[in-house]
């Protein structure tokens, strides 16, 4: 089964990370994807990615995927956050990265970090296609 891979990203870091899909869309197809519901809506629509949306993040879409973190249902997230941004719901942003640090689950919230996850043995889908 693949690994199931979270992508979030605040409105600030849109741009990037669509731009950072497009770079590693081969290896993200080989994951399950989730995301937040803005971010998902536009990966699906520039990449044509196939991805489980959740609420959009000001409406629970954090804590749906901090849930599913704690469930272990998502193996990793990748997170770029806006750090020059106000995010109205910072509780549920904190909470999901407490719950990927209770867990133990890798979290990226930038993109070189992003990088490492995405190739990490662990992580990563293997050469031939299934998942370490
Ligand atoms: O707000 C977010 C993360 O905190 C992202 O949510 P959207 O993908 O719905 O914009």
């Amino acid at each position: 089964m693949p690994a199931t891979l979270a992508l979030i990203a605040h409105d600030g870091k849109k741009a990037d990370l669509i731009s950072f899909a497009h770079h590693h869309a081969d290896l993200l197809r080989q994951f399950e994807l989730v995301a937040t519901g803005t971010t998902g809506g536009l990966l699906h629509k520039e990449l044509d990615l196939s991805v489980t949306r959740k609420e959009s993040g000001p409406l629970g879409g954090d804590v749906q995927i901090a849930a599913g973190v704690i469930e272990d249902t998502v193996d990793a997230v990748i997170f770029f956050i806006d750090p020059q941004g106000k995010h109205p719901h910072e509780p549920d942003i904190q909470t999901l990265m407490r719950a990927c640090v209770v867990k133990n689950t890798p979290l990226a919230t930038n993109e070189s970090t992003a990088r490492l996850l995405l190739t990490d043995e662990h992580i990563a889908p293997d050469p031939e296609g299934s998942v370490a």
